[in-house]
């Protein structure tokens, strides 16, 4: 696992969108893993501003997202595909039908998941990007999650929905369960890319380089996978600083 310490959310974002234009215009035909949450926003703003500037081009793009809320339809404004359409999708020129992001209104929820599950292991993803919970979820995998686990349904821990009630307009809102790939299929991409941000992550981000491998925390799983790299800011890192000789910083 590589750490990259940068300086703040902006310097996180411009580490992160570089990485990704370099990926797409070395592969044009990229498999995407995208994120929803507050952390990737600021990367998806700046691939946008370089499709403007630069012609970057998703027409051969496919994008895999990693979880979706149960209950919720496409055009429900706290959906991840409303929020995918609206802070990316749309503002650059990857094809729709080549978006996928599970759908939480399916009729079997399982059969779902199967499907899910399949399409995301026959694309392959190319670079998956994380955010991380405060309590060390990746995707929607609560902790206790197996690491051999596949796309399933999944209850949301009370913090979890608690973290995200900042969407809703009440907290009787935010829903109690979602569909998520699991942690065995999200470290079959080739590459991960975790984004950490802020003073509220900074205990996750200690817990990860500290703890043992361990379903307790989620992230943990992260340490088996070949090629990870941390962008974190120094307010994520804040708890870090005793471990800083320990960490492999770039
Ligand atoms: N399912 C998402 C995760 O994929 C995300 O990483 C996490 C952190 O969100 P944020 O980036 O807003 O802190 O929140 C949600 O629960």
């Amino acid at each position: 696992m590589k750490i990259v310490a940068v300086k703040n959310y902006d310097e996180m974002s411009e580490y992160a969108a570089h990485l990704l234009i370099k990926q797409i215009t070395q592969k044009p035909s990229t498999v995407l893993g995208l994120a929803t949450g507050s952390t990737p926003t600021g990367t998806y703003e700046r691939l946008i501003q370089d499709h403007k500037d630069n012609q970057t081009s998703y027409e051969q793009v496919r994008t895999v997202n990693l979880d979706e809320y149960v209950g919720l339809s496409p055009d429900d404004p706290n959906s991840y595909r409303y929020f995918m359409e609206k802070n990316l999708f749309k503002h650059i020129n990857v094809r729709p039908e080549n978006t996928y992001i599970p759908n939480g209104k399916a009729e079997s929820l399982e059969q779902e998941c199967t499907d899910y599950e399949k399409l995301v292991q026959e694309l392959g993803v190319d670079v998956q990007i994380l955010g991380i919970g405060v309590n060390g979820h990746i995707g929607f995998n609560e902790p206790g999650t197996s690491f051999q686990s596949k796309t399933h349904i999944v209850k949301l821990a009370e913090s979890t929905r608690q973290a995200n009630a900042r969407f809703f307009d009440s907290m009787d809102e935010v829903p109690t369960s979602a569909i998520t790939m699991g942690i065995e299929s999200i470290l079959k991409s080739k590459e991960i890319v975790l984004l950490v941000s802020g003073k509220n992550k900074a205990g996750a981000m200690k817990q990860l380089v500290t703890r043992e491998i361990d379903e307790s925390f989620p992230a943990s799983a992260l340490h088996q996978h070949p090629n990870v790299t941390v962008i974190a800011d120094s307010d994520a890192l804040a708890e870090c600083k005793d471990l800083k000789g320990s960490l492999q910083m770039v």
